[in-house]
C-alpha cells in the first residue's frame, strides 16, 4: 500500500486484521466456559475480563459461565470436609453444597462479576437456580457397571434461557455458577460447570462455545503425551469419548452435546494463555482443540491481507 508511515500504523494493522472476524461474529451469541484451574492466576483473570468486555464491545454476546472446583475443595478442606469425585463428578452432601454454593455464587462468580464490571455496568452474577434456569434431577452416575448414588449432583433437565436472553438484549454479560435447582426435591443442586455451559449454550442457540481450562487441549495420549488434537468433527470425538478420563471428560462431553444440538463450534482452549478467548476468537484457528459438527461447511474467514489494501 501506498502512503505515509506513522509509528502506530501497527496497531492500525492489527485493530483492521481483526475486521472479517468482527463482521462474522457481529451480534452472535458465545457462551464462554472459565475453568477453575483456569482461575489461579490474579492477571489471567484480570486479562479474561477485558477480553470478554472487549468481545461485547465489538458487536458479541458472551456469556459467562465459571466453575471453581479447586476453590471448592479448598474451601471445604478449610471446613474440615474430604474432596471426593466419583465418575469424575464431587460426591455433594448436603453439608457440601453449602460450600458448593457459597464458593461458586458467593466468591468466584462475584470476583468475575467486580472484575468485569471495572470496565462499565456489564455484568450481572446469577446462578441456574435464578428464573429456574437450570433444573436437574439427582444424577446417578454408573461406576464399575453399577448406579451409584454421589449427593446432591444434578444432571439437567431442563434450561430456561429467559433471563439469560434478557439480560443480553439488555447489553449486560450474565456470569453464571453452575447450581441447579432439583425438579425432585426443591432443593439446589451441584452441576459440573462443562456440563451446565453446554446446557445453556445449547439451548440459548449460541454460535460458539469456548472453555479455558489449565491444559493446551485434548491430549490424544494423555497422561503420558501432551499432543493436542487439532479439531474433531462430532463423529470422531463420540468415538474417542469412552477413552476420556478425569476433567476433559466433562469437557468434551459438553462440546459435543453443543455441536450435536445446534452450536456452531466448541473449543477448549489454554487459559493459562493471556488473553486466549481474544486469540481463540480472532486468531488462526490454532489454538486448542476445535469441535464441530460433521456437516461444518462455515465459510473462510477471509485472508486479513485481503482486507488491508
Ligand atoms: N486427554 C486429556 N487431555 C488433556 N487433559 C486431560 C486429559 N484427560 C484428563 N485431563 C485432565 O483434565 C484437566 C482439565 O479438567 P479440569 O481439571 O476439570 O479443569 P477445569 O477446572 O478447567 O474444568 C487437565 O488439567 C488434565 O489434568
Ligand atoms: C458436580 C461437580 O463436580 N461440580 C463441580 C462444580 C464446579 C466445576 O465444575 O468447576 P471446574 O469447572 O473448575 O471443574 C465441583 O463441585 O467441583
Amino acid at each position: 500500500m501506498r502512503g505515509v508511515e506513522h509509528p502506530a500504523l501497527a496497531k492500525a494493522r492489527s485493530v483492521v486484521e481483526a475486521l472479517p472476524w468482527l463482521i462474522r461474529l457481529q451480534g452472535e451469541l458465545a457462551v464462554i466456559k472459565l475453568g477453575g484451574n483456569a482461575m489461579v492466576d490474579d492477571a489471567l483473570k484480570a486479562a479474561f475480563a477485558q477480553d470478554v468486555v472487549f468481545l461485547r464491545h465489538a458487536g458479541l454476546k458472551p456469556v459467562v459461565v465459571h466453575g471453581g472446583g479447586p476453590q471448592i475443595s479448598a474451601q471445604l478442606a478449610r471446613h474440615g470436609l474430604v474432596s471426593e469425585f466419583r465418575a469424575g463428578l464431587r460426591v455433594t452432601t448436603p453439608e457440601a453444597m453449602d460450600v458448593v454454593r457459597m464458593v461458586l455464587a458467593g466468591q468466584v462468580q462475584r470476583e468475575l462479576v467486580g472484575l468485569i464490571n471495572r470496565h462499565g455496568p456489564f455484568a450481572v452474577g446469577m446462578t441456574g437456580e435464578d428464573a429456574d434456569t437450570l433444573t436437574a434431577v439427582r444424577h446417578l452416575p454408573e461406576v464399575d457397571g453399577e448406579r451409584v448414588d454421589i449427593g446432591r449432583v444434578g444432571e439437567i433437565t431442563a434450561v430456561n434461557g429467559t433471563l439469560v436472553r434478557a439480560l443480553v438484549a439488555d447489553g449486560r454479560i450474565p456470569v453464571v455458577s453452575s447450581i441447579a435447582r432439583s425438579a425432585e426435591d426443591g432443593e439446589v443442586h451441584n452441576v459440573n460447570a462443562d456440563t451446565a455451559a453446554a446446557a445453556l449454550a445449547a439451548a440459548l442457540g449460541a454460535r460458539s462455545m469456548v472453555m479455558l481450562t489449565d491444559v493446551a487441549g485434548l491430549s490424544a495420549t494423555w497422561p503420558c503425551g501432551d499432543d493436542v488434537i487439532g479439531r474433531l468433527t462430532a463423529s470422531e470425538l463420540e468415538k474417542l469419548l469412552p477413552e476420556l478420563a478425569g476433567g476433559m471428560l466433562p469437557k468434551m462431553a459438553g462440546c459435543l452435546h453443543a455441536v450435536r444440538h445446534g452450536v456452531g463450534s466448541a473449543r477448549v482452549i489454554d487459559g493459562r494463555i493471556p488473553h486466549s478467548v481474544l486469540l481463540e476468537m480472532f486468531g488462526d484457528g490454532d489454538i486448542g482443540t476445535l469441535v464441530v459438527p460433521d456437516d461444518d461447511v462455515r465459510p473462510p474467514v477471509p485472508e486479513p491481507a485481503a482486507v488491508w489494501s
